[in-house]
């Protein structure tokens, strides 16, 4: 959905650019020689060890793979000739670029860097929240039941034919509850993205609550999963950068600017996905038995990738989105 929605790609365009993204997080959450040696012996380290021709390598596949986007979207007249409803991302901005945008210097790399950086932002944060969601529903058959019930009731699971609308996401008060908990237990960016201070006047109170995501002065049971804190207000009730105690998109003018595209896709799939089918864990696994420990990387998946057996719940015909 990212790819298509930033660039009209799927298929085979998609998957390149899911690989080439794959490559990136591996290389750049590598070890840095320059996060432990000097100057002068960390540049030796990284010609050394061959780092800065991958490096260069990766920029350069990025490069050339983008450019071939950028220079097809130019050639079916991407930013002036179609409808805007059907602009893709890249589209608008190469509209913009022709009407000549107040103040915006929209160079070819400009674009190409602002179009990786939102694939980069929006792919792995998204798809391991979703993963996470899966792994705390399972673990919590509790939580599970009475969302499942939710969303059927919502959807109108009286139907023969249930199914999710974007509009049905406003009535699924506990959906949204549910999400909240997820990111507050497994943020995709728990440190946000790091800063660099113009002026010597950090927040202090800001910095320690960042690192609070299991305070018990903040929250009741830190660990245990239990979206009904987030039911009918309650403490944080905001998770849009403005109640400290609960930012995974960050804060302020930095934040995330992909929240009201992340939410809806998320809510909307994780519905879809529990109006029609059961999950269980594969035979002879038990929920305590879920490994939900974090790996190191970009973001934080969990260590161990979540393996589900679904149970269609509905017919076949059924399972289509309104
Ligand atoms: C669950 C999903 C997501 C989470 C938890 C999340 C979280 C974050 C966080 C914590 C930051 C850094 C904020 C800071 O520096 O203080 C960020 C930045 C960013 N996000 Fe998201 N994000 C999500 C999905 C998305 C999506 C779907 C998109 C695009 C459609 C997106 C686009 C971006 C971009 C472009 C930035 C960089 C903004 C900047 O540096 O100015 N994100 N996100």
């Amino acid at each position: 959905m990212v790819t298509r929605a930033a660039t009209g790609a799927a298929g085979a365009t998609a998957e390149r650019l899911k690989q080439l993204m794959g490559n990136t997080a591996a290389l750049v959450t590598g070890f840095q020689p320059e996060d432990v040696l000097p100057d002068a012996p960390a540049r030796f380290v990284t010609w050394a060890t061959g780092l800065d021709k991958k490096l260069d390598n990766m920029a350069e596949a990025w490069d050339k793979f983008l450019s071939e986007i950028v220079a097809a979207h130019e050639e079916k007249g991407g930013g002036g000739a179609g409808e805007e409803e059907d602009e893709d991302f890249l589209d608008v901005l190469l509209r913009l670029r022709r009407e000549g945008a107040d103040g915006l210097e929209l160079t070819d790399d400009r674009i190409k860097a602002t179009i990786k950086d939102m694939i980069a932002a929006a792919t792995g944060t998204s798809s391991e929240t979703l993963e996470w969601a899966m792994a705390e529903l399972v673990a919590n058959p509790r939580v599970m039941a009475k969302l499942q019930n939710e969303i059927t009731r919502v959807a109108g699971a009286a139907a023969d034919e249930p199914a999710i609308a974007e509009a049905d996401l406003d009535k699924m008060e506990y959906l949204k509850a549910v999400f909240k908990e997820v990111l507050r237990l497994h943020p995709p960016a728990p440190l946000l993205v790091p800063h660099e201070s113009t002026a010597p006047a950090v927040d202090r109170a800001l910095r320690q609550r960042v690192g609070d995501r299991a305070d018990p002065a903040a929250w009741d049971a830190p660990e245990e999963f239990r979206p009904e804190r987030f039911v009918g207000g309650g403490p944080a009730a905001d998770f849009r950068g403005t109640d400290y105690e609960l930012i995974p998109f960050g804060a302020g003018r930095r934040m995330c600017p992909g929240i009201n595209f992340a939410l809806p896709v998320l809510e909307l799939a994780l519905a879809s996905i529990l109006c029609h089918f059961d999950w269980e864990l594969p035979a002879g696994l038990r929920p305590a038995d879920l490994d939900m420990g974090e790996a190191p990387g970009l973001t934080t998946p969990p260590r161990v990738p979540l393996v589900l057996v679904p149970r269609c719940k509905t017919t076949l015909a059924a399972c289509e989105l309104k």
